[in-house]
């Protein structure tokens, strides 16, 4: 529904906005609610309403911008004039049938920080909470929650919707998600890849540099519009030309910057550098592996308007084009004619752009790597390439620091578990793939799991009295599934604690599994509880650790930054997780590093029921340090996507079990509620359940 004052124009939205959350404060519900529900639809109508208007007066005055080409002096200027008044007066009249005149003027910069950072959802989430109507509020939740990553209050609302009843998994909705359209589909092209799924790959690609476009052309007509409202008598601004002039300038550089917009994702700060010419990188790879030669050649020839004298592109080229013998005509499928349109067109306004800047003092920083220095005027050329070159070695430096993690997996996966909630991110952990778990084990359960370890340790597991294999100053002691079910069998410890950690495994493969996206199954591969213990007298100034830094899945060298994957290396472990159990010890935090294998990135403190998760591979080295005092127990976890390699030995268990005549995962079901833990499915959590969740809501701005 398109809001409307009395007039039937749109009327401002900052100022419905501001009347919202003076209603938020006065505890209105109703009427906040409306408020900024409508604002945010007001505001969308604006925009609507702003790229009809361009788009009917793209044709006014565009005979005086071909002549900008070739005129020079006052010439220019003239021409530039006549343009923009010529399209001003017909946006003007465009934009005076549908918005009222407050409405035309250009908001301040706080609301279009607000908007811009989604806080109007931030409000909404809470009126909506108060009003009861929760599908609503988990929505806004969710939407402000995507450009606000970091924000682990409102994740943890999120996580409180899914729990509560009557809150649809449906309702979990971006109500932006149309602006992060192209993101959607550049991360499922990169899943596509990393399964080497070439064929999807391709097309994925094609809808993103498709997408992508579209949302810049989005960006530059709101540009087109909004520049109209700029203030009439600017100071700095002598005479019209000038003013005209200045117009047009600000004009073509909000257009250049429309190509950074998009390309930053939402929540982040930098964007993607060199975005379409990336994702044609992609495209092109992705069609020659899908053995569609001439689709490559077409790609590669649209890379190289960017690009016209990059050698590899070139030599690439040459090779799809042998490989076509003569038949490299290319068929007009994909986003080859878009792509040249934008390219001219930018390559036209950067022109103009460049011009302007050299003979106005004009400050403009460009967003384009590819931009060809024949556009760049002769006074202006020593400083951009100055600048250009320290873009170019900036670039080179990140990509030294930036580890790429081609293991498939991709963190932020949703976790469908009830009590669990995530501590921390990729963003907190510093590095790729990893994740702290919090609610993994109730205390009953890691009591129950710590009595089994010390009753198998007592009775002589394999490492009983051992000293740690890792360092002189630590005992060790170790207990797999199927010795803990042995052990059951023998009378020796209870046979529901040996069940209880074997179902612990599979709720961590569902957990890992989930988040991170594991686009196919997990098998166990080992599982392994360890208790390391401090030998007393043998503490003082400790220098080593209890677990040297080290890669699940590869050998690291740390002088050469490799890893190499082979063994003795467990390399077909994919994921690793740690469930720790207990806190009552010194030291033993667990810690990640950078390759060097010193640098710690992030550091982690064990506690009950606290998970730490990450793929296993060179982005995560880890290691722990020194257990000064005390006993550390965890559950070592690692998954595998090769069949091959799982777990014989837990599935070994699992038929004992079976033979049993017991279902192993009925079983432990009985096992949790005789235990006391709550029921893990989000479904089945009862009535009381629901009713203590709501005690612990309180009102705020953030967290629930
Ligand atoms: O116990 C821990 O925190 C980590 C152990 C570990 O990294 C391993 O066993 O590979
Ligand atoms: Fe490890």
């Amino acid at each position: 529904r398109t809001p409307a004052s009395l007039s039937g124009l749109l009327p401002p939205y900052d100022q419905l906005y501001y009347l919202g959350v003076r209603a938020y404060f006065n505890e209105e519900w109703e009427e906040a609610a409306e408020l900024f529900e409508n604002s945010i639809s007001t505001r969308a109508a604006l925009r609507r309403a702003r790229r009809k208007c361009n788009d009917e007066c793209l044709s006014a005055g565009v005979d005086k911008v071909s002549n900008l080409d070739t005129e020079t002096g006052s010439m220019w200027d003239l021409s530039m004039l006549d343009w923009v008044q010529r399209r001003a007066e017909c946006i003007r009249f465009c934009l005076g049938l549908s918005v009222s005149r407050t409405g035309q003027l250009p908001v301040s910069a706080d609301i279009d920080y607000e908007f811009g950072t989604r806080n109007p959802y931030n409000f909404l989430q809470i009126v909506y909470y108060k009003l009861r109507k929760l599908q609503k509020a988990a929505s806004a939740a969710q939407t402000f929650f995507v450009a606000n990553p970091s924000h682990l209050e409102m994740r943890n609302n999120i996580e409180k919707y899914r729990r509560m009843g009557g809150v649809r998994e449906d309702a979990f909705q971006d109500r932006e998600r149309e602006l992060e359209k192209h993101w959607e589909v550049y991360d499922s092209a990169l899943l596509a890849e990393s399964a080497s799924d070439w064929l999807r790959a391709v097309e994925r690609w094609k809808e993103c540099v498709n997408e992508t476009l579209r949302q810049t052309e989005e960006c530059r007509a709101q540009c087109v519009v909004a520049s109209q409202g700029l203030p009439e008598d600017s100071e700095q601004l002598r005479g019209v030309y000038e003013r005209a002039a200045a117009l047009s300038l600000s004009l073509l550089s909000c257009k250049q910057s429309c190509i950074s917009l998009v390309s930053t994702r939402p929540g982040r700060v930098s964007p993607q550098e060199d975005f379409l010419p990336t994702q044609l990188e992609h495209l092109h790879i992705a069609q020659f592996k899908a053995g569609d030669l001439k689709g490559a050649v077409q790609t590669l020839r649209s890379l190289l308007l960017f690009y016209p004298s990059d050698p590899d592109n070139l030599s690439n080229l040459q090779l799809y084009s042998d490989s076509l013998e003569g038949d490299s005509e290319a068929q007009s499928v994909g986003p080859a004619q878009a792509i040249s349109e934008y390219v001219n067109r930018s390559l036209l306004e950067k022109k103009l752009l460049y011009y302007g800047v050299a003979n106005l003092d004009y400050n403009f920083t460009d967003p384009d790597l590819w931009t060809p220095e024949e556009v760049i005027p002769e006074s202006l050329r020593g400083t951009w390439r100055e600048e250009r070159q320290k873009v170019l070695e900036k670039l080179k430096e990140g990509e030294k620091v930036v580890e790429v993690d081609d293991s498939g997996f991709y963190a932020g996966g949703p976790v469908p578990l009830v009590g669990v909630t995530i501590t921390m991110d990729d963003k907190i952990l510093n590095g790729t793939n990893r994740v702290v778990l919090d609610g993994v084990l109730t205390q009953p359960e890691c009591d129950n799991i710590l009595k089994l370890a010390s009753t198998a340790a007592s009775l002589g597991d394999g490492y009983r009295g051992r000293r740690s294999p890792h360092t002189p100053h630590e005992k060790f002691e170790g207990l797999t599934v199927l010795r803990a079910l042995k052990l059951a069998q023998e009378g020796l410890v209870n046979q529901s604690d040996a069940r209880l950690l074997h179902g612990i495994g599979e709720r961590v493969r569902t957990l890992v599994q989930s988040y991170f996206r594991s686009h196919s199954p997990l098998y166990f591969s080992y599982t392994h509880l360890v208790c390391r213990s401090a030998i007393k007298g043998h503490q003082e100034g400790r220098l080593d650790l209890s677990h040297p830094v080290h890669v699940d899945n590869c050998i690291l060298e740390p002088e050469t930054r490799q890893c190499w994957r082979e063994p003795p290396a467990f390399t077909h472990r994919d994921l690793s997780a740690v469930l720790y159990l207990n806190e009552d010890f010194e030291g033993g935090d667990f810690f990640f590093t950078d390759r060097d294998a010193k640098t710690v990135t992030a550091k982690v403190r064990p506690g009950c029921g606290r998970l730490v998760g990450f793929s296993s591979g060179p982005v995560n080295p880890h290691g722990v340090t020194a257990v000064t005092a005390g006993r550390r127990c965890a559950l070592a976890l690692w998954f595998t996507t090769e069949k091959l390699h799982r777990d014989r030995e837990r599935e070994q268990a699992e038929s004992l079990w079976e033979a049993d005549g017991q279902s192993v995962v009925k079983k432990e079901q009985k096992d949790g509620e005789r235990t006391g833990a709550p029921a893990r499915s989000g479904r089945s959590q009862g009535a009381q359940g629901r009713s203590k969740e709501r005690e612990r809501v309180r009102s705020g701005r953030d967290e629930l």
